[in-house]
């Protein structure tokens, strides 16, 4: 059979519309679970469009609701659709789209955030990390709070190879509030360049591919949609380990508005703060003066090999957290005010709370 015609073949039979589905199955959308569906089969189709050729592929789709997604994958000529599903109600309509496209839909009943997709797929589909992708895609349109902590999950998932990159570089293509999807893709320099921003970018290529406009969905959320797709890089831009480069980057994010080493000085333990912080620029070459979005990404692979090494140097150092020195010295503070007002003398300062970061995200 000629491709077009193999491709013919695997799309789905007439089904009744998602708008049908929706209403024939009560499935009202739950606010608590930040549903919004898209009916628009066009729309649909130009998201799996993102991820590229599905043709014979394996396809994890996270949150397939009534199953509008799942067929536009099922049309591009997917072979076998994993789709992880929290809420039961859309279990029986996810069963009718099985029915439609026999032995192409596996339905998992369960949370993505714990879901072993490395147990999801056979073994023999994997590829070499450094080779091309393999032929296993995650797809999905997730509410936003799941999807901004999944994918640093998947981050730190793409340095250890695991979970669905234990298959190899697996593509990710996922739709994000429209803000977020600006940061993971920003520049060095501009307004949005984030702490998200430079970890999408240590570990992966990402493109911000489209913005879907909230009006779009049913119900329409608040905000516009960014649809982003993620490469895994064959080699990160950063080579220490995850929570290494997360703690610095975060750090480093810490007072966006501030000259970099400011946030950066927060690495370290009060008592030598100046000075290992000046050693860390200077080993690392970076401008004090510089503002964290000013930093790229070679910039900030410098700033984690000497912070590495410093680390590595001095004991304790990986593990210090100042918001926990400031809560330990509050706590202290707590304690000697108490201890004074049993005794008689003047009446201690009161206990100023830890300055506010300015909040990056
Ligand atoms: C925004 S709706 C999108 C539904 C469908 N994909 C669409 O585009 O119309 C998100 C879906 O993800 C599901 N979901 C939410 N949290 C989830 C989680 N942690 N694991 C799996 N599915 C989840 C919801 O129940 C819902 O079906």
């Amino acid at each position: 059979m000629a491709a077009s015609g193999k491709l013919a073949a695997l799309r789905l039979p007439p089904l009744p519309t998602i708008g049908e589905i929706i209403k024939l199955y009560n499935l009202r959308a739950e606010k608590q679970l930040s549903q919004n569906f898209l009916l628009d089969m066009r729309l649909t189709d130009k998201i799996v469009r993102q991820a590229g050729s599905l043709k014979d592929a394996h396809v994890c789709e996270v949150g397939p609701g009534p199953g509008g997604m799942t067929r536009s994958i099922l049309n591009a000529g997917a072979a076998d659709v994993l789709v992880v599903e929290k809420d039961s109600r859309f279990i029986p309509s996810l069963k009718l789209l099985a029915e439609a496209a026999p032995g192409r839909v596996r339905i998992v009943h369960g949370d993505i955030l714990t879901y072993r997709m490395d147990r999801g797929f056979k073994p023999d589909i994997a590829k070499k990390w450094e080779d091309e992708p393999p032929n296993l895609h995650v797809i999905g349109n997730l509410p936003f709070n799941v999807s901004t902590p999944l994918i640093i999950k998947w981050l730190e998932s793409i340095s250890t190879r695991s979970g669905p990159f234990a298959f190899g570089r697996t593509r990710l293509t996922l739709t994000f509030q429209k803000e977020v999807a600006e940061r993971l893709t920003a520049s060095t320099g501009s307004r949005q360049r984030s702490r998200l921003s430079v970890m999408a970018q240590t570990y992966c290529t990402v493109k911000n591919c489209f913005t879907i406009p909230g009006k779009a969905f049913v119900p329409k959320p608040e905000v516009d949609v960014g649809v982003v797709h993620f490469t895994p890089l064959a080699q990160p831009q950063i080579q220490q380990p995850f929570n290494l480069v997360e703690k610095l980057v975060k750090n480093a994010f810490q007072f966006r508005r501030k000259h970099c080493f400011r946030g950066l000085a927060m690495l370290f333990p009060e008592a030598e703060r100046p000075e290992l912080t000046q050693e860390l620029l200077r080993r690392a070459c970076v401008e004090p003066t510089l503002r964290p979005t000013e930093l790229t990404i070679p910039h900030f692979r410098a700033l984690a090999d000497a912070y590495g090494q410093l680390c590595a140097r001095q004991q304790g150092l990986a593990s210090y957290e100042f918001r926990e020195e400031q809560r330990l010295k509050r706590l202290h503070r707590k304690r000697d005010d108490a201890g004074a007002a049993t005794t008689v003398g003047p009446p201690h300062k009161e206990s100023r709370p830890a300055p506010r970061d300015e909040a990056e995200e």
